[in-house]
Formats: C-alpha cells, structure tokens, sequence
C-alpha cells in the first residue's frame, strides 16, 4: 500500500517518449505545441484602424475631406496637413495620418469635417507589430492550444501545426454482473456504467477513447483481452476485478501480460485498490469498480499521466483552497477525495459519501480533500479539485 503523494510521484516520474504528429487548425485544440512558433510577419502587419470614423493629418478641429479607406483596401492615399479621409475599423491607416476620430465625434458637412474635441496623437490607430513583430516567439514549444491561441496561429496565416500527439486509449469494463443499458437484464445483475464515466471524463479533457470492451469475471477471458487492448494502446484503463475477491482476476492477469505492477493500493477513500502498471512504453490504470472509486481516480490519477503523454506543462486539475461552510470530520479512516459542491467561493461536502454512490458526485462539481481524522470548522480551508 502506497500514499497518495508516494502514488502521484511514482507516476511523475515515470520515463515517457512524445510522438508528434501535424494537425489542420481546425482539429488542433487541445494540443501541445511541438515546436516554438516564431512570428513570420508583424501583427498586425500595417498601421490600422480601430474605430469607423476619419483617419486625420495633423493635429486641427476642421478637415477637407479627400477620400475613403475600407478594410481590405490597398490603396494608398497621401495625406496632407488638414486633410482626412473617411476609414473603417481594420483598414489600413494612410502613412501620413496623426490619429482616428470616432465618427460618433465628428460632424460633416458638405466636404468639411468638424470634430466635437481635439485629437491626440496615434488616438485609435492599432500600430504595425503592436501585437507581435516579426521572428518574435509566439508561443513555446509544449504551448497548450486553446481557441485565443488558434485565432493567433489562424492570424499568422498557419493553416497546420505540429503537436504533440495524444495518447491511444483502451477501456476494459469487467465483471459478470454487468449488462449493457438497452438490454434485458435479471435479478442481481446491474447495468454497466462506468465506461460511460470514464470515456465522458476522457471527452470532458479532450481526450478519446480507441477500444471499449466488457469482459466477463473469467481469468482467461481477462487474460486474452487485455492481451488484445494492449495491442493497440498507450494507455489502458480497466475498471472492476482489482480487489481481492475470487472473481477479481485483473492483477494476475496483467503480470501474465508482461505488465510490470507500480503500485497496487493507495491508503485512501474512495479507491484503495488502484493499481498502475507499465510494459515498455505502454500504461495501465485498473480503477476499483465502485462507480465512485473509478471515476475519483480518473480525475487524481490517470488524468495528470494523459496530460503528461500530450506534453502539457501542467499535469491534472488544479488544486484550490476554499472555505468550508459547514463543520466536517474525516471518520473514514483513510484521507479522502469527498463529493463537494463549491457554491459562491465556499465549499459543502455533500451526503452520500459512499464509494457506489455516483449521485453525489453528479450534482456537486468538486473533490475535496479531507486528511484522516482531519477535523474542519466553519470557514476553515479546504484543498479541492473542481470536476466540473
Ligand atoms: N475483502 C475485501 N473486499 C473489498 C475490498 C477489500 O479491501 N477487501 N475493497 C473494497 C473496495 S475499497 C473497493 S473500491 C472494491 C473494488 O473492487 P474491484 O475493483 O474488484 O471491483 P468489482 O468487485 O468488480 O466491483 C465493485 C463494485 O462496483 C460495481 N461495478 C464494477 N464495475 C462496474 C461498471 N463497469 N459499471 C457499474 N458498476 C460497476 C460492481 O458491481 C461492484 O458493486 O472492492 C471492495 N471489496
Ligand atoms: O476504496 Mo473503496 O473505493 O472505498 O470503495
């Protein structure tokens, strides 16, 4: 048995080999960034304008009007003192302009040009490079792609990037009592629903599953199964059979399959009996059964090693402090991940605690850790993940 921190560390610290792959702009969210990206041109790339109104020459209150800008437009008007020339936000600012006046402060009439207050200089006029200038980095290698950072790689006119590619994932659900929903089922069977939790979690992060597949508690159809998942993954994530009852037949399974154990057991609540293991570059989660146990252990521990294998710099969800709303103490002799709800900065731990019960968890939206025997007053800090 391991604790929680020796459990994190040992997959921290696991040896591990990116692959890199090139992804249209339109499918890479999600994604580390392979290489730095330098800047091929200025952003932006001339002198534009920010508002509908008159690009001016020269600091007056009147100006003789001589002609128009629109976004898009190439052309370029030589401005002089006095003279301004009708413009719109993102057309190109003529050289010789001082500043942009909002129409909304300006009057026409006939050919003249009144403006309600004197202009400042470069006023409304977005700069060439002002954003980026050339051969700048952008971004460094191992960036995480979110939607600003596509608009920015989109601007760049960069129509693929390189990233780092994320990992295959397998799913194996086991157990005798496990039917699929839709279909018939009889008295002490139950429907199968974890690989719904963990393949909406893997969604959740970006992430998809390769292969799901229900095995019966049988050691040989366990042992030829995980055979076939790790055929074609780099992570397999197997829920169920890890415990120690005559039907759990994971854990010899996987040592028969090559797979070297790297801890089994974690002193915690929910999800004692998690089991990691690797062969080569290949991982392996076993996740206790109960709904619960599997789904916290998604979230603590598998999710910090996919994000490692995409190359993100930061590893798993982020951990928060916030104030426990009503007294609370952990008797459940082991420190725990709760089911929390976290509502206006404070933090309840919610009724049904136990490691079958998933209701809980589905209507609060954090997992909050409480130390063995920790004993929490009202407005005492508490270290939570948020789920949702
Ligand atoms: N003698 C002991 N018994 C148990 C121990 C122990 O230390 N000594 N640990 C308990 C703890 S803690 C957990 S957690 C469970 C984990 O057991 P397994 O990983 O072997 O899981 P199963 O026995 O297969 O199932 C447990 C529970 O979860 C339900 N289940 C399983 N898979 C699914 C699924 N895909 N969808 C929905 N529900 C599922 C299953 O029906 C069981 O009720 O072991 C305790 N026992
Ligand atoms: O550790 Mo188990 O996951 O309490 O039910």
């Amino acid at each position: 048995m391991v604790t929680i921190q020796e459990a994190l560390r040992i997959i921290q610290d696991q040896k591990i080999s990116l692959k890199s792959e090139l992804k249209p702009l339109e499918e890479a969210l999600g994604f580390a960034l392979e290489t730095e990206t330098i800047a091929p041109f200025d952003v932006p790339e001339f002198d534009n304008s920010a508002m509908d109104g008159y690009a001016l020459c020269g600091l007056f209150q009147e100006y003789q009007l001589v002609g128009e800008v629109a976004a898009g437009d190439s052309k370029e008007i030589e401005l002089k003192d006095g003279e301004a020339v009708r413009i719109f936000t993102g057309a190109k600012v003529p050289e010789k302009a001082t500043a942009v006046m909002m129409q909304e402060k300006t009057s026409v009439k006939e050919s003249t040009l009144y403006l309600d207050e004197m202009p400042r200089v470069g006023q409304n006029i977005r700069k060439k490079g002002g954003q980026l200038t050339e051969g700048q980095t952008v971004f460094e290698k191992g960036h995480l792609l979110n939607p600003p950072s596509l608009s920015l790689m989109g601007s760049l006119g960069l129509e693929a990037l390189e990233v780092i590619s994320k990992p295959k994932i397998n799913i194996i659900t086991t157990g005798n009592e496990l039917v699929k929903p839709g279909q018939p089922k009889t008295v002490g069977q139950i429907y199968e629903s974890n690989s719904f939790a963990i393949s909406g979690a893997l969604q959740q992060f970006g992430f998809q599953y390769h292969q799901k597949t229900q095995i019966k508690d049988d050691f040989d159809a366990t042992k030829v199964g995980i055979k076939r998942a790790l055929e074609s993954c780099d992570v397999l994530i197997i829920s169920g059979g890890i415990s120690v009852g005559d039907y759990d037949f994971v854990k010899q399974s996987l040592e028969e399959n090559g797979v070297n154990e790297l801890f089994y057991k974690v002193f915690q609540k929910p999800g004692k009996p998690l089991y990691f293991g690797r062969k080569e570059n290949q991982f392996v989660f076993a996740l206790p059964g109960n709904p619960a146990s599997s789904l916290t252990c998604f979230y603590v521990y598998v999710l910090p090693l996919l994000h490692r294998l995409s190359g993100y710099e930061k590893n798993g969800l982020t951990t928060y402090q916030f104030p426990i709303k009503h007294p609370f103490k952990n008797t459940f002799g082991r420190p725990s991940f709760l089911k929390a709800a976290v509502i206006d900065g404070n933090v309840e731990i919610l009724d049904g605690q136990g490691s079958s019960m998933i209701r809980s968890m589905a209507k609060g939206n954090a997992l909050a850790f409480v130390d063995d025997g920790e004993t929490l007053n009202d407005g005492d800090m508490v270290r939570c993940k948020l789920i949702s």
